[in-house]
């Protein structure tokens, strides 16, 4: 089965499969969005179903809400559980002090409340995500739609005031028609290559009428688990700057493999 897969979606499924070590029995856990996210869900679904974990999951989007609901997974909304123990999600980049770029799956503004309402974030991440400094991936900003042009041009001259070196904004399409969020929002990717100070564009951002939040993720996420394609995974910890070493052993995690491809 694990011969069929991509060794990115190999990396995917290990960093999710030991993610799920961190969830205990009675957690209140944020089911954060994307690929590699998915396979978390699956995984904790297993666990659930296997063997007797109960947990509360908090999704971050109508598409994991359903994933989880499927998976066995029992689903609250963010104002029944109050406070979360972890959020665990993918991401889009991810530097060296852990500082994220999120929101390539459009689920920005759920996923940066859940995981600023969690005790701890992990995130998991295929290898690629790794960048020396934010801004290679586009940077989504979720807008409102009324007057989106008039944010879209304030949000370009904010970016030429603060020396930003890339500066094309482009609305996110679906087909024809402009992207919708789960909120009901449109998004604008900033192409900007490298974000030099990602605290102040994140503040200035945040500043504008009609910006309802950006996909910077900043002294957010606690540990990286980093999946490789031959079932290593790598972990990092913010708090203690331990890197950890393992590897999954992929006869081990075939059967879940076929469960969840079945
Ligand atoms: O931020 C996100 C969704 O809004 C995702 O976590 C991010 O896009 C990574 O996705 P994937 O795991 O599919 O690579």
């Amino acid at each position: 089965m694990t011969g069929e897969l991509s060794p990115i979606d190999k990396a995917k499924f290990v960093a999710a499969k030991r993610s799920v070590d961190y969830v205990e029995d009675g957690m209140r856990v944020g089911l954060g969005t994307g690929s590699t996210a998915a396979w978390m869900v699956r995984c904790l679904g297993e666990m659930v179903r296997n063997d007797g974990l109960r947990i509360k999951g908090v999704p971050t989007s109508t598409r994991t809400a359903e994933l989880a609901r499927d998976v066995g997974i029992e689903v609250i909304s963010l104002d029944e559980a109050k406070w979360l123990d972890v959020t665990i999600d993918g991401a889009d980049e991810f530097d060296g002090n852990l500082n994220l770029i999120k929101g390539g799956g459009g689920a920005l503004l759920q996923e940066k409340i859940v995981a600023t309402a969690s005790d701890q974030m992990i995130v998991i991440a295929d290898i690629g995500k790794e960048v020396e400094s934010l801004g290679a991936f586009p940077l989504p900003v979720e807008v409102i739609p009324f007057g989106w042009q008039t944010t879209k041009s304030l949000v370009e001259e904010l970016l030429i005031s603060m020396d930003v070196l890339g500066r094309d904004a482009t609305l996110r399409m679906n087909g024809e028609r402009p992207f919708i969020t789960d909120e009901g929002n449109y998004i604008i990717d900033l192409h900007l290559g490298r974000i030099g100070n990602p605290h102040q564009l994140s503040m200035a951002m945040n500043q504008m009428p009609g910006v309802v939040e950006n996909g910077l993720f900043l002294d957010i996420c606690d540990v990286v688990i980093l999946g490789f394609g031959d079932g290593r995974v790598e972990t990092r910890d913010i708090n203690e700057g331990t890197v950890e070493e393992d590897r999954l052993d992929f006869v081990e995690t075939d059967n879940l493999f076929t469960d969840m491809n079945d």
